[in-house]
């Protein structure tokens, strides 16, 4: 059923030794059994195998390397085009009732028997330690779901970055059958431009608001925004979400569209009184069938891993190779003094270094 395990010797990185060759001894019967189970739709292996995904030990590393490669070996055969598995991104300010919107959406997603995937990127954990998604024990209800599967954000940095984990958690994720994916982030810094660069689709939640709407909410968000949901359109805030929803559509009217293909729309819903979150859905998959009737989504995909591998090359040069190449430090030492001096620029340096790099 599985392609031949790689041989025990690779190349590997060991965190301050550098790059050099080792016979690795990988627990090959986990590894195995992992496999079964992710592909089996077991959500306790898929949750062993994201926690080897996160985990910064270096065998802990090469197996989950091994899982993702068998893993991605058997759904690359199964893959169709255009793809059945659907991304969906949901981003927006702290507050606005993403999570509730999530649960919400995710619970009339798994009544229909569909299986869902919450993931949740958090920029902050990486950077400061502490997490702006927080725990998401709030969802409560879909977590008890045989049909869901929720993983909150990882609490340190990841190696490679968080679009890349994200990415290798997402693999593992559809590989086990969650078909439809829910990636939270908050709409803040970097984080939306990376779960616009996994998503297929990106929803941007907004809480009603009065005076300027689009006040803290930074342009650049909306411009890449394929749907709009206004919550909260309840109760004493009904009134202030139709106006919201007013001024998304003004203000989506004077932006160029993504796409030619797809107009993004503003939806008022209210992730708490379940109102609306069907015709939400029912947006989400109309983009869907719009995109994948072009061609879209694979096409974007398709460009999207080029695109990492490149980031992920110059990544892994800069960690594994360049960092740990004693000739480079070596050069640094004495360039460096010169740069600061400013008797050579700093363009002028790196080529250098690079230049004796080559030679050797
Ligand atoms: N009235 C009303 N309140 C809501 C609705 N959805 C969420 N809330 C409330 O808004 C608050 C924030 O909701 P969350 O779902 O935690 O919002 P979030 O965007 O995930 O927040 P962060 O995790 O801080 O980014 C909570 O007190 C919710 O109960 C809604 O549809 N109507």
């Amino acid at each position: 059923m599985f392609h031949m395990f790689k041989s025990g010797a690779c190349l590997t990185r060991d965190v301050g030794v550098g790059w050099r060759s080792v016979a690795t001894s990988l627990n090959y019967d986990r590894i195995r059994r992992l496999v079964h189970g992710i592909l089996a739709g077991d959500r306790g292996a898929l949750s062993r195998a994201i926690t080897l995904v996160e985990s910064t030990k270096r065998e802990h590393h090469l197996e989950s390397r091994e899982i993702l490669s068998q893993v991605l070996y058997e759904t690359a055969r199964k893959d169709t085009v255009p793809p059945k598995t659907f991304r969906v991104g949901i981003t927006g300010p702290p507050g606005a009732g993403k999570s509730t919107l999530i649960e919400a959406l995710g619970k009339h997603l798994t009544a229909q028997n569909k299986k869902v995937g919450v993931l949740a990127i958090d920029p902050s954990s990486a950077v400061s330690g502490g997490s702006l998604l927080g725990d998401k024990t709030r969802m409560m209800d879909l977590s008890t779901s045989p049909n869901a599967f929720i993983r909150p954000s990882p609490t340190r940095g990841v190696l490679g970055g968080v679009s890349a984990y994200t990415f290798d958690v997402l693999c593992l994720t559809e590989a086990a059958g969650f078909d439809i994916t829910l990636i939270e982030t908050v709409g803040v810094g970097q984080s939306e431009t990376v779960v616009g660069d996994i998503a297929d689709v990106l929803c941007l939640v907004v809480p009603p608001g009065g005076g300027d709407q689009l006040q803290g909410i930074k342009k650049g968000i909306v411009e890449v925004a394929d749907l709009v949901a206004v919550n909260k359109a309840d109760g004493p805030f009904l009134h202030a979400a139709r106006n919201t929803a007013k001024d998304y559509r003004d203000a989506l009217h004077l932006l160029r569209p993504r796409s030619d293909d797809w107009t993004p729309e503003v939806v008022l819903v209210s992730a708490i009184e379940n109102k609306s979150i069907d015709k939400l859905w029912e947006k989400l998959e109309e983009f869907q069938k719009v995109m994948n009737k072009k061609g879209i989504i694979e096409a974007r995909r398709r460009h999207r891993r080029s695109e990492w591998l490149w980031s992920q090359l110059k990544e892994e040069l800069i960690t594994c190779v360049i960092q740990e190449e004693p000739l480079v430090h070596a050069l640094l030492e004495k360039l460096r003094a010169k740069v600061i001096l400013g008797e050579m620029t700093p363009r002028a340096a790196a080529e250098e270094i690079v230049q004796q790099m080559i030679k050797k």
